[in-house]
């Protein structure tokens, strides 16, 4: 049997926590074959960020062209997209029809020029977004209003489906600590409050990343958006569980995919 492939489009974090290699050790723990394009390089460990290198815009579209003239990409998932210029490339390839099962992870670290016009960049790839998967502090910022309540993700989530997503889900991983990890979904017209009980662990780094991969993953697999939505976060609470007692650094250190305790893979 030949392994689904799954694109991820993003940054390489040093660290190891979060980014590309998240992403590729999701795929690899969900055995998907995983492609990689390097939008930058972001120097950080588990305490800070010490700077982001770009990758000319040239050099993304120019990996992008190499994968996708030869490998069948099921699902592709973009994470830090650096310059407005690499997000209008993405959603040039996106509009002609290039990227299936398209998650959009809406990292607004912008390396160059303003974040409004990282923003606006984004409004040309979110119409060719299955799923969009921000945080709450990211729906705030690329709808201009402070969301906070899951009231507000919930307004939140169909604002942002009006701009082109299939479907929305705003994490609340953030969120201070409750019974419940709460992401809000919006899918088919309607809203739904996803709950999941929440781990207590220092370690999160790469959460949102291994959940949106998980995403694509499970679309690539045939899902449709709110099974892979349930799918993923019930996938991302136990690699957040199975690393509860790491020390990897000095700083909220990363999460354990493979699930070497506890993971049974379905
Ligand atoms: N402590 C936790 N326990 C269980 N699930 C969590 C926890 N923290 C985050 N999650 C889940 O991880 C996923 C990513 O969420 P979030 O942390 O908000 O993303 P980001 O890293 O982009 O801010 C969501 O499904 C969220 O509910
Ligand atoms: C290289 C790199 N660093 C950080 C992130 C941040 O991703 P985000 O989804 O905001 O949060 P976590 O995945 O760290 O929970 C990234 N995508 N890439």
């Amino acid at each position: 049997m030949q392994p689904t492939v799954v694109l991820t489009i993003g940054a390489s974090d040093s660290s190891g926590g979060s980014g590309l290699q998240a992403d590729l050790r999701t795929l690899a723990a969900l055995r998907m074959h995983g492609a990689s394009v390097v939008t930058a390089v972001v120097s950080r460990n588990t305490r800070d960020v010490a700077d982001l290198y770009p990758q000319p815009t040239n050099v993304v579209t120019a990996q992008l062209t190499s994968v996708l003239d030869d490998l069948p990409v099921a699902a592709v998932k973009t994470g830090i997209l650096p310059t407005p210029e690499t997000a209008v490339a993405i959603a040039a390839r996106a509009r002609n029809g290039a990227l299936p099962n398209l998650v959009v992870d809406p990292v607004l670290t912008a390396a160059t020029g303003s974040r409004r016009g990282l923003i606006a960049a984004y409004e040309r790839l979110l119409p060719h977004a299955s799923v969009l998967t921000p945080n709450r502090e990211e729906a705030s910022a690329l709808l201009g209003w402070d969301v906070v309540t899951p009231e507000d993700m919930a307004a939140a989530a169909s604002q942002l489906s009006a701009r082109g997503p299939r479907c929305v889900v705003i994490t609340g991983g953030d969120f201070a600590a409750g019974a419940d990890a709460i992401d809000v979904l919006w899918a088919d017209g309607e809203a739904r409050v996803l709950h999941s009980p929440r781990i207590s662990s220092r370690n999160t780094d790469g959460s949102g990343a291994t959940f949106a991969t998980a995403v694509a993953a499970r679309l690539a697999a045939a899902d449709d958006a709110d099974a892979a939505v349930a799918w993923a976060k019930g996938f991302v609470g136990r690699a957040i569980g199975d690393a509860a007692e790491w020390r990897l650094g000095n700083g909220p250190g990363p999460i354990d995919q493979f699930g070497w305790s506890s993971l049974t893979l379905r």
